[in-house]
This record gives C-alpha cells, structure tokens and sequence, in this order.
C-alpha cells in the first residue's frame, strides 16, 4: 500500500511553473527511490497500515532543499483579471485548482468506494486504507470513522453513498477550530518571525505575506534574518523590490541583530509590520534551535510585545513528518501560527486534518502555487469543499 502511496505522489509537479523554475529543473533533482509495480489487491490490516504510513525519518526535510531558490519572473507579479474580480470566487477556484491532487485522489477512490456498496466492515477498512493514504493520519482517521459510524447508527443510514456527505460534514467539524486568521493586534511594529526546516518554502510566504498586507494598506519591513546562506538574503531583495518593500539586512551574520535592528528602523519609521525571515533549521539540530530562541528573546528585548506571532512554515509534502516538525518547534518558540505551503504539488492534503487532531495550533496560510498571489488564508469549509 505504501508502495501504492509513491506511485500516486511520484506523479506530482506543480501546476505552474515558472520560467526560473524550469531553470532549477535542469538542475539534478533529488529523487526517492522508484516504486516497483504492485498491485493492491486486498485491504491491508489496520497494523500493517499504520505501520507502513508511519515516518521512516523523522524529519525528513523538502526534496528542494538543496535546490537554489527559484523566483517568480515579472509576469507572474501581474495579478490576473479574472481574480482581481471575482473576488472570493477566484480565491475558492485557486484553491480548488491547488487541491487538484489531493481531490483527484480522493475523489477517484471514494466514488469507487461507495457507489452501490453496502455500508459493512470491509467499507469501513477501505475507507481508513483512503485517509491514512492521503496523509489524514492515525488519530484523526479514528476520530473521523468513529464520528461517521455514530451518525450512521443515529441517523439509520443504509446507503453508502451518504457517507461522502457525512465524511464532508465531520472534516469540517475537525478543521474549524484550526480555521483562526491572524488578526494584528498590540503596539506597532507588529512582528512576525517565521521559522521552519530548510526549504519550507519560508522566504517565498514571506513575499506573498507582505503582498497580501499591501493589500490591506498595511506597511510593512522585512528583516533578512537568515544571515547563514548569503543567497537568502538576495532572493528575499527580490520579494522586497517586487513589493516595493524595504528589506533590513547586514553583513553582521547575527540574525538577532538584523531583526533588532529592523524593529528599531520600523519604530522610527511608524511602520505597520515586520516580517522577520530565519534560517531553515532542522528540529533536531539542538544548537540551532537553541540559537532561534535566542532570537526571539532579543526580538523580544526591541519590543516587549514582539514577535506578536510565531509562524511556523510547513511544507505539505512532508506529509506526517510535519506533524514531528510541528511538535518540536512549538516546544521550543512556542508556535503561535502555521502557513501549510506546496498544497498544490501534493495528495497529502489530508495532512491538515493530522495537524487539527494532534497540533491543533492556528492554520493561517496555506500555500497553492509559487507566485504572488498564491498564498490563502485558511478557510475550513473552502478546503474541505475544495476536496471533494
Ligand atoms: N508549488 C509550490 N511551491 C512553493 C510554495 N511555496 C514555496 N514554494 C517553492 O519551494 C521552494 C523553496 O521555497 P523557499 O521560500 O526558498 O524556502 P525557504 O524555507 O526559504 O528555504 P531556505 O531558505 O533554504 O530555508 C521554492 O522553489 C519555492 O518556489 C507553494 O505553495 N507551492
């Protein structure tokens, strides 16, 4: 089954790409090992599932890691017609176009699960198999099986095809709490640090999070606080000048001085928001996640209310390993906001669901596609519509 999983994921790039990107293409990418032909022809045991969908390495970090950045080309700063108009419309057809994946998975095996199939054991063990594969995880499947079973039991319902529904209503009722746009609240500059593994796609919702404050009339600096690689800082001159934004950096290498600085240079300038960007850094790197809480103990030092929020970036495709990530940055910085990127190259949208039963810490942005505008605030009833 897990082989199955890899087929389905192997056959995943991302919808749009831009010219930069094939650039990065030509570049040797880094491939999982090939998956061997296999037929799924019976309903794996629920140990063997859970087993097989449990994380090899624990924090495996992005395959793009150790690729270079691409940047969005001038033409993708154009906003198209179409969504500049419709509004929420062209949003929930943004998301739903970055959800292709993950909905063409699940829609493909859900209508072949329940169409003219009665409601039994064996339908109940397919279903976990469909979850589990699509990244929902052990705790929340349970959750979402054991709702389903209640309602059917209360409900007296006979036919299969209602579960779709039933499935619909209870992800909804899981992913809510989650659904908690960041509001800015106390004392200017509102600051921000983002934080996450290498890769993340950090440095890119950076950008498309201080377009999205323009958009709101909001001023903003951005701090180049990943002094470690010296490309970092250039690509996040590119967010910057593509947004008409300043971006505060130094040759010092200390990204609490940058950040600090950037805070000061916000006050002095009435400045709205600070975005501060991080170095990636792996969870289990101790001495680096050591050093990030001494960043925000300094970011703290400038402004006794800062960082006002802690946005921890994760990548969709890392599937349950984000759910490893999650737990160990949040007990390190205290996370207080997440942005889900790289939706759209994925079928492990379920992850969501992972991340609202176990982690259930505010989903703010999710990520749908590499330009500007591809960053969305969170909306459960969107998303899950967006699934099925
Ligand atoms: N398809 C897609 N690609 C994304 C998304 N967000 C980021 N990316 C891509 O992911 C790659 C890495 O993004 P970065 O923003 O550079 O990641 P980072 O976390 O800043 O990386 P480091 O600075 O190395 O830690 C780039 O190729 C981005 O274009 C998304 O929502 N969808």
């Amino acid at each position: 089954m897990f082989e199955f999983l890899k087929k389905i994921i192997k056959k995943d790039s991302p919808e749009k790409k831009s010219a930069a990107k094939k650039e990065v293409a030509k570049k040797p990418q880094k491939k999982g090992p090939s998956a061997p032909k296999q037929k799924v022809s019976k309903t794996p045991r629920i140990s063997e599932k859970k087993e097989a969908l449990r994380p090899k390495q624990r924090f495996e970090p992005s395959p793009k890691v150790v690729e270079k950045k691409p940047i969005a080309t001038s033409e993708e700063k154009i906003i198209p017609k179409e969504e500049k108009k419709s509004g929420f419309f062209g949003f929930a057809d943004k998301i739903k176009k970055g959800l292709t994946r993950t909905r063409e998975k699940l829609t493909t095996e859900l209508t072949t699960l329940f169409s003219g199939k009665k409601i039994d054991e064996a339908l109940f063990e397919e279903l976990e198999t469909i979850l589990l594969t699509s990244d929902v995880g052990i705790s929340a499947t349970t959750y979402l099986l054991d709702s389903i079973r209640a309602s059917i039991k209360k409900n007296n319902i006979e036919n299969a095809d209602e579960i779709k529904g039933l499935l619909k209503e209870k992800l909804i009722e899981l992913l809510a709490p989650i659904e908690n746009p960041l509001v800015l609240k106390g004392t200017n500059p509102y600051v921000i640090m983002v934080v996450g593994v290498n890769g993340a796609g950090k440095t890119t919702t950076i950008g498309k999070l201080t377009k999205i404050f323009l958009d709101e009339d909001k001023s903003v600096l951005i701090a180049a606080g990943d002094t470690f690689r010296a490309a970092a800082t250039e690509q996040l001159q590119v967010w910057g000048q593509r947004n008409n934004v300043h971006v505060v950096s130094q040759a010092s290498g200390d990204p609490g001085a940058v950040i600090f600085d950037a805070i000061n240079s916000a006050k002095a300038k009435n400045i709205d928001i600070v975005i501060a960007d991080t170095a990636g850094r792996l969870p289990t790197q101790k001495h680096l996640i050591d050093e990030i809480t001494k960043v925000k103990r300094v970011i703290n030092k400038c402004h006794t209310e800062a960082p006002h929020e802690i946005l921890l970036v994760l990548d969709a495709n890392t599937g349950q390993n984000a759910i490893s990530q999650l737990k160990i940055f949040n007990e390190a910085l205290g996370i207080t906001g997440l942005a889900l990127t790289k939706l759209d190259g994925t079928a492990k949208g379920g992850v969501i669901a992972a991340i609202a039963k176990e982690q259930p810490i505010p989903l703010r942005y999710i990520g749908v596609g590499e330009s500007i505008d591809d960053l969305k605030v969170f909306n459960a009833q969107e998303y899950v519509d967006a699934l099925f």
